[in-house]
């Protein structure tokens, strides 16, 4: 063993640090230390490591020969994930966006004005611009070899790396089109440039023909047409036009010096998405953002503009407005892209966002001597923003090949750089807007300081008399008159709940999986069963005799589950638990259910909700007679956004709930509990399906 460590540290002779670390004196060495100028010492050492390694290897059956090394494309077929981000269909579209990103950099470096891309019959997808052309001379470095055929195989080459060619380009790495070629059963290149046409193809990465001068033609350009590969992608995979459509008309907004066309075989498309169009927006963001915005009222018009940097290479462009009620489907979103290449995941340049927004309204409530700006963080100004941002910057830094956030520092300095002056500006210009968005802002402060306060009174609450449960949201007003716990099924739903709920007067406690089924339960296991446990503590109250309807910390409780079978059960074992072990509560009236849409219908403008299929089909039947409608559905209460939740099944003005009453006698309600809750799940099933929003349920609140 020793001979072996020595060996080792033989073979890094040029290590400083290891040499460093060699074992301190006294050192009575044997033999002199062995250097590469001692090559007698060496070999036996050598041999006897060769040795050593060989008889590991035996055993383990891992040895040198286990180590390979990729050639050429074969690691992206290999291991595509690091490459694309996996081979789902978002991996899928990332090919589209790759082939896309190239086009655009010829168009940002105005050489290309027209973008093509289309989708054929058979899958097959084609990106062609009007730009330069790969080069097709031979490679210096690669004899025999055209610079296309080089970038179309060569993992690591492109024309990107200096900025000669590119000023700020999305590409960088070299990577992209190799990879897309690597993962297509089938790629031709074709480039029109210096007066000729030329084409080669590929298939999985391999030269199918040497690159042939198919004639001469006064056009310029690059076309590359693309069919992903079924081993990679799965059988059947194929790219969804809708999403196509979307990625490139989001591409078109980014730079207004583009005009992509679009294209598509109409037997592919299944849903809206258009057969052809002609995506040219010279309005950029704004444009973007205000089509977004559609209808809804904001806090102030949008604050849209752009800005480059004087004399180097930098720009920025964006767009942001303010709504309280959020933006469909989100409560705020930031879209974010880096020399048009987009940015899911954010990164430096939203940070640069962030940070300009916070310290213009922060100078701003200075100016206006509006103390409680101070106390502004970014997470108010972003709470309700729907924000579109687009910078330009030299030699950016993603991190991998998806590019899904920007890591270079220079994101932030530039977007912060760049954005201060103007929204001064914009901020000043207009006193009644910016002080309704700065208004608005420290309302979001204020909620934020507020929620952080209610949750220190609610730990030292806890600690001090009650121990309730770790995930009970409680609300802030202490005796239980006019406040409500609600019970709600799964802990993505108990987030929307928290978020539309009042947080004085409304508690939620989030409730995970399926309950015991108590009717068939013993006193025992009920005990044991956390979840119901979890509830009695947060209730206040003792199940079974020990009951006390004056503990009861709430004046109501509400079940609030998905509108759904799955919904519908556990609310009947809810029931069924209070039935059994707090029959009080119902007798006094004090439980209730929640009663969530489950489809909002709309019709431009118009919209309502409906609690199921009878009032959908009323509603379509009434209000929107003759209309053309849209009708969602709502999977479940998580799906809900948080203001739409509030606005339809909370909020104690809108809402409608539903008492649990029991029948009137004792015979009826033991035949109802062994119909819902007896062993006989067949029964049950279709007593909730027939009664699916309970036959116990009968009072208007
Ligand atoms: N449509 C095109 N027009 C002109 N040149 C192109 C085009 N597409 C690719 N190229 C050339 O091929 C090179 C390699 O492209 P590839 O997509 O593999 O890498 P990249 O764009 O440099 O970086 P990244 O891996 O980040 O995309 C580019 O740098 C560019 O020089
Ligand atoms: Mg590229
Ligand atoms: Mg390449």
């Amino acid at each position: 063993m020793a001979d072996l460590f020595s060996t080792l540290d033989d073979a890094e002779p040029t290590r400083p640090d290891v040499a460093g670390q060699a074992p301190a004196s006294p050192q009575p060495v044997p033999a002199p230390i062995p250097t590469a100028s001692a090559p007698v010492a060496h070999e036996p050492k050598v041999e006897l490591a060769t040795h050593a390694s060989t008889a590991t290897a035996a055993a383990t059956g891992y040895s040198a020969s286990s180590i390979e090394v990729l050639e050429g494309l074969e690691p992206v077929r290999k291991r595509p994930g690091m490459y694309i981000g996996g081979t789902d269909e978002r991996a899928l579209h990332h090919l589209f966006a790759e082939v896309l990103d190239n086009a655009m950099d010829e168009a940002v470096a105005r050489h290309a004005k027209l973008i093509t891309v289309d989708l054929d019959a058979d899958g097959f997808l084609s990106v062609r611009d009007d730009g330069r052309g790969i080069p097709v001379d031979p490679h210096p470095k690669h004899p025999g070899k055209s610079a296309l055929e080089v970038v179309m195989t060569v993992l690591h080459s492109g024309g990107k790396f200096s900025g000669k060619a590119y000023e700020t380009s999305g590409g960088l790495h070299g990577v992209g089109v190799s990879v897309v070629n690597a993962l297509s059963d089938q790629l031709d290149v074709t480039v029109w440039r210096d007066g000729f046409e030329w084409r080669q193809s590929f298939s999985r990465g391999l030269v199918q023909a040497p690159i042939q001068q198919v004639g001469p033609s006064k056009k310029k350009g690059t076309r590359i047409r693309f069919h992903p590969d079924e081993q990679i992608f799965g059988v059947g995979a194929a790219f969804k036009p809708a999403r196509l459509y979307r990625m490139a008309r989001a591409k078109a907004y980014l730079f207004r010096g583009v005009e992509i066309k679009w294209t598509c075989a109409p037997e592919r498309i299944t849903d809206a998405t258009p057969a052809e169009a002609t995506l040219h927006f010279p309005g950029g963001l704004a444009d973007a953002l205000a089509e977004r915005v559609g209808e809804l009222e904001t806090v102030t018009p949008v604050f849209a503009g752009r800005a480059e940097r004087k004399g180097e290479a930098g720009a920025l462009e964006w767009a942001v407005t303010w709504s309280p009620i959020g933006f469909g489907d989100a409560d705020s979103f930031i879209a974010s892209y880096c020399n048009t290449v987009s940015t899911p995941d954010g990164g430096t340049h939203e940070a640069g966002f962030r940070s300009a927004l916070v310290k213009g309204l922060k100078a701003y409530g200075e100016l206006t001597n509006e103390k409680r700006a101070a106390q502004i963080t970014a997470e108010d100004v972003i709470a309700n923003a729907g924000a579109m941002i687009s910078v330009f910057i030299r030699n950016p830094e993603f991190q991998g090949q998806t590019k899904d956030r920007l890591s270079s520092p220079e994101g932030q300095r530039l977007t912060e750089q760049l954005l201060r002056d103007p929204f001064d500006h914009w901020l000043t210009e207009s006193p009644k807007q910016a002080n309704a968005l700065l208004g608005f802002v420290i309302d979001r402060a204020e909620d934020r300081l507020r929620r952080r306060k209610d949750k220190e009174v609610q730990r030292a609450a806890a600690t001090r008399k009650l121990r309730l449960p770790g995930k009970l949201s409680d609300c802030s007003r202490q005796s239980a008159q006019g406040t409500e716990l609600f019970i709600v099924e799964g802990d993505s739903a108990g987030g929307s709940a928290k978020q539309a709920r009042d947080r004085t007067t409304q508690a939620i406690l989030p409730l995970r999986g399926k309950i015991l089924n108590i009717a068939s339960a013993t006193a025992d296991k009920l005990r044991q069963n956390i979840e119901l446990s979890d509830l009695a503590l947060a209730l206040g109250v003792q199940p079974g005799s020990r009951f006390n309807i004056e503990d009861l910390r709430y004046e109501r409780i509400v079940i609030m589950t998905d509108a759904d079978v799955d919904g519908a059960h556990i609310a009947a074992l809810l029931i069924t638990f209070f039935y059994r072990a707090m029959p009080e509560t119902i007798r006094q009236g004090r439980l209730f259910m929640a009663l969530p849409p489950l489809y909002r219908i709309s019709a431009g403008p118009l919209s309502e909700y409906a609690r199921d299929d009878a009032h959908r089909d009323e509603l379509l039947a009434t209000v929107f007679k003759g209309k053309k409608v849209e009708i969602g559905r709502f999977k479940g209460l998580g799906e809900m956004m948080a203001s739409q939740l509030k606005e339809t099944t909370m909020d104690p003005k809108k809402r409608t709930l539903a008492r649990v009453s029991l029948p009137d006698s004792e015979e009826e309600i033991e035949d109802l509990v062994e119909r819902l809750m007896g062993r006989k799940a067949e029964a049950r099933y279709q007593f909730i399906q027939e009664n699916a929003r309970f036959a116990v349920a009968d009072l208007d609140v």
